[in-house]
């Protein structure tokens, strides 16, 4: 089994895996791609030819690795051969020291099969869960665990230097996961699940009924199971359906699944790809879960994708925060075994293990394992980009700050956790691979060590050691080939933009220029190199080893897989310099040091004093570097002696390294106070931009309260207007129908004439009945008269008056000659009831009675418009009597003669009204 060759000062070893076809080699496509047979004394292939297809223009490419992984290859192929292994030797520094930092990466097209090889698949462990098993087991009982040892926890905060927020992994699991056993329990120490046996036949590890909360597979889990889940949104995606781009996919599986009807295999989800064939029910009808990441939840907000995170029972008004709780899976793939493999620890240092996790998308950096917290001003849920910078506990190394991070006890905590982080990585369906990532997905297991002798510091003692990054890069891809569209397209830009950077990066042997061009240049190469001030400082650290696995489909793209591969290529040439020790720069200095004598400057090449700061910055004010040189006296040319042209030459070199240790801590103070000054323009960046986001939003809402306060006036106005117009048209219509009337009224005209005579005779008629009526009444009033006193009489002669007497009732009152007395008042006059005999009243003569009758005639008719008015209500009593019924018919036929006048509606009301008034 060969391993890495430590003394190679490659800063990469780059492998190249090729993935088989996905639906099989007869369905596969043209091949580009030929491995060239292992030379002589290589026992494996390293090189490879690319033959482009139909385009005799371009030149056939060949390209060497450390290694070829053909098609055939096994993940435990590939983990072996790649020297993971001595990767976490490494890390584990077994012979003292604080170890050597680990970066394991993969590259490649999208869809090459990257996540495959790193993470793994439903059935296969990933290099990621192979290293963490290495090193737990090889770790063994010099892991220190937050249950056994509850000082671990603060030690680790107190030596921590990236501003983390740190947490057991037990406290962190139940901040995530559910747990069915323990669901009503408040403490926050949930039980963690132990690996309690491996089978070969049965893949999937497996824990206890007991530590699964006694749910053993029949029991909730079986329902965990059918929820394990998710979907990944195609929504900006265009591309069409087909095999590699189910609606529903399982790149993610622990999350919750609504659908019933969607079942999975006897393992969470995190760790398995889904093979495409698989993806509408391939062999058993299953849905096969794919890999490891889904969308976050911000971006599931956003495109209002339904996904599985919620639990059971809370998909429904559940609102989509960041607190809900993932199923605590049961059981994680356990083969590739590597039971035998184990590699040495310290054993006179105890250890910890600390995992954290982060995305580089969009050029950003963001925690995988912090909830995304809800924005005021977008009411969405996002999380805070990070900034990787030296910090006040790290001067000499950038590190990505605020992280969360877990400290694991076991195998099990560490691989919930990766769980967790892969939860919320980005993914989508593109046409190009159904779940394909977004970001680029950094792991990271700092191996934390101190001295077992060092208890003289107590609990508390100091943490040093080294990490194991792991790194699953986003794959390059092209719009034409994806099918992607609007954020996911712009997605890709982004992509394709930081590998190029990377390339170029490559290409320029990590020219510090091009190392700060994107976030993940920077995180990959940063510290890839030993710093200069930490040199200087004595902070002295091994370079870091890298593996690359480069992931390619020699039946895919041949443009997109030429341009990786040369990345790849390019990565095994960049070289570690080697960073010469204090005595070699010693003995190089005096090796080139002119004649003592004649030494008055300085050897530095590259600074040359005295060191002005550039541009207008303003740098901490420092005392000038000493010009050391110059007080040093020159040595004497016949002092002949070899052992004082070694002292002064000692001194020489002594100086030397003082002005430029002094130097270079200038140089470092300025750069760190340029950091500072970018950083804050940065966190002012971002507050500005949330600031814009907030206005924005106010300024929105503003416009719409606006719009709508003016929409109800215009509402008003019109609805006014509506109405005036409304009348206007009735009475215009109104007249209309007036003059329409009147017009007919003339022509009916003659035909009314000679209705009104016939009504004419009518009426005369009934005046003729009545004056026949009133005659009679005259009578009985006379012969009433007639009955009276002649004293009774006197009041009416008073008031007598010829006047008004016709000439036809007198004779009438001639004739009957009986003197009478009428009693009647003027108000009685309607009602022509009988007055009481007045006082002092005296006999009436004949024309006495005329007048009489005269009057009451004339009382009558006058009365008679009233007496009409006052019939018209029920309210008078007057109306009861008899004679008021009579006088009415008197009144009416008094009436008839005048000429009505037609009153419109509300006029008669009027009168009605006046007549309530009486
Ligand atoms: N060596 C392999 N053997 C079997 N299946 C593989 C292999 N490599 C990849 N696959 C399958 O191909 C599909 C795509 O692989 P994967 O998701 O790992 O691609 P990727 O390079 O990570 O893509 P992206 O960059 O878009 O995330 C998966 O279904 C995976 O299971």
């Amino acid at each position: 089994m060969p391993g890495l060759t430590p003394k190679n000062t490659n800063l990469f070893q780059v492998f190249l895996r090729l993935r088989p076809p996905p639906g099989g080699a007869a369905n596969a496509g043209e091949r580009f791609l030929t491995v060239e047979p292992a030379e002589d004394d290589d026992t494996t292939p390293k090189h490879i030819t690319l033959n482009p297809p139909n385009d005799r223009r371009r030149a056939v490419e060949k390209f060497a690795f450390t290694q070829v992984f053909e098609e055939e290859a096994t993940q435990l192929d590939v983990f072996h051969c790649t020297g993971v292994a001595d990767l976490v030797k490494g890390v584990l520094a077994p012979t003292g020291g604080d170890g050597t930092d680990a970066l394991l990466a993969t590259l490649g097209v999208t869809g090459s099969g990257k996540s495959h090889t790193i993470l793994g698949s439903r059935s296969q462990r990933g290099l990621t869960q192979l290293a963490l098993d290495v090193i737990f087991r090889s770790l063994g009982d010099n892991l220190v665990d937050c249950d056994a040892n509850p000082a671990l926890e603060p030690s680790i905060i107190a030596s921590d230097s990236s501003e983390a927020a740190i947490f057991s992994a037990p406290a962190f699991l139940d901040t995530v996961f559910t747990d069915p056993s323990t669901s009503f329990r408040a403490s926050s120490r949930a039980q963690t699940p132990m690996i309690v046996g491996s089978s070969r036949s049965s893949p999937p590890q497996t824990f206890s009924p007991q530590e699964q909360g006694q749910n053993g597979p029949s029991g909730p889990d079986c329902a965990w199971r059918e929820k394990s889940l998710r979907i990944v949104s195609r929504e900006d995606s265009v591309a069409p359906s087909s095999p590699l781009t189910p609606v529903i996919s399982s790149k993610i599986c622990d999350a919750v699944l609504s659908s019933r009807s969607i079942h999975f295999h006897n393992t969470p989800r995190g760790f398995w790809h889904r093979q495409p064939q698989q993806a509408h029910g391939g062999p058993g009808g299953k849905q096969a879960p794919k890999h490891f990441m889904a969308p976050t939840e911000s971006i599931r907000l956003k495109k209002g994708t339904k996904t599985a995170s919620q639990p059971q029972g809370e998909s429904g008004n559940r609102p989509q925060t960041p607190s809900r709780k993932l199923h605590r899976p049961s059981t994680f793939p356990q083969q590739p075994d590597i039971g035998a493999l184990s590699v040495s620890c310290d054993p006179s240092a105890e250890y910890a293990v600390v995992i954290s996790m982060y995305e580089v998308y969009n050029d950003r950096i963001f925690d995988l394992l912090t909830p995304a917290v809800k924005s005021a001003a977008t009411k969405e849920f996002r999380r805070r980009p990070l900034l990787f910078k030296p910090t006040e506990g790290s001067p000499d190394r950038k590190v990505v700050a605020g992280l969360r991070k877990v400290i694991c006890g076991n195998l099990q905590q560490a691989l919930m956790v990766l769980e967790a982080g892969l939860h919320e990585r980005r993914v989508t369906g593109t046409g190009s691979n159904s779940v394909s990532s977004r970001s680029h997905g950094f792991f990271s297991v700092e191996v934390k060590k101190r001295l077992k002798s060092n208890r003289k510091y107590g609990a508390n003692g100091p943490w040093n050691g080294s990490a194991l990054t792991v790194v699953d890069l986003a794959g390059s891809e092209r719009a034409r080939d994806a099918k992607t569209a609007g954020a996911t397209l712009a997605e890709a830009g982004k992509i394709n933009e930081s590998l190029m950077y990377l390339g170029q990066c490559l290409q320029m042997q990590s020219d510090a220029s091009h190392k700060d061009k994107c976030k993940l240049t920077e995180l990959l190469f940063s510290n890839s190199y030993p710093s200069a001030s930490a040199h200087a400082s004595g902070r002295h650290r091994n370079p870091q080893k890298a593996v690359m696995i480069v992931t390619a489909d020699p039946h895919g793209d041949y443009n997109a897989t030429s341009q990786i591969l040369r990345y790849g290529a390019l990565a095994r040439e960049v070289t570690v310099p080697r960073v010469p020790s204090i005595t070699q720069t010693i003995l190089a200095a005096t090796a080139q040091a002119p004649p003592a004598s004649s030494y008055t400057s300085p050897t530095s090449p590259t600074l040359t004093r005295p060191f002005s700061p550039p541009g207008s910055v303003k740098y901490p004010k420092l005392h000038s570097p000493p010009n050391i040189m110059r007080n040093i006296s020159p040595v004497s040319s016949n002092s002949g002696s070899t052992s004082d042209l070694h002292r002064s030459t000692m001194e020489a070199a002594a100086l030397e390294i003082a002005r430029l240790s002094e130097e270079a801590e200038y140089l470092r103070q300025a750069l760190d106070s340029e950091r500072a000054a970018r950083q804050e323009a940065e966190s002012h960046l971002l507050s500005m931009e949330d600031r814009m986001i907030e206005l924005e939003q106010v300024i929105r809402e503003d416009c719409t309260n606006e719009f709508e306060q003016r929409l109800d006036i215009e509402m008003a106005r019109w609805r006014a207007t509506m109405q005036v117009e409304m009348e206007r048209g009735e009475e215009h219509w109104g007249r209309k129908i007036e003059v329409f009337e009147r017009s007919l009224g003339m022509q009916m005209n003659g035909d009314e004439d000679e209705e009104d005579e016939d009504k004419e005779n009518m009426l005369v008629e009934d005046i003729h009945q009545e004056n026949e009526r009133l005659r009679w009444e005259n009578d009985a009033l006379r012969r009433e008269i007639s009955g009276f006193s002649p004293t009774k009489r006197m009041p009416l002669q008073e008031r007598g008056g010829e006047a008004g007497l016709s000439a036809r009732t007198r004779p009438a009152t001639a004739e009957t000659g009986s003197p009478r007395t009428p009693r009647m008042t003027r108000s009685g006059a309607g009602s022509r009831g009988v007055a009481p005999p007045a006082r002092g009243s005296r006999t009436t003569t004949g024309d006495d009675e005329h007048s009489l009758l005269s009057r009451m005639e004339m009382l009558r008719v006058s009365d008679a418009p009233t007496m009409t008015t006052t019939t018209t209500t029920t309210k008078t009593t007057r109306t009861t009597t008899a004679r008021a019924a009579t006088a009415r018919t008197s009144a009416t036929a008094t009436a008839s003669t005048r000429k009505v006048r037609r009153l419109p509606a509300k006029k008669w009301n009027a009168v009605n009204d006046d007549d309530d008034m009486f």
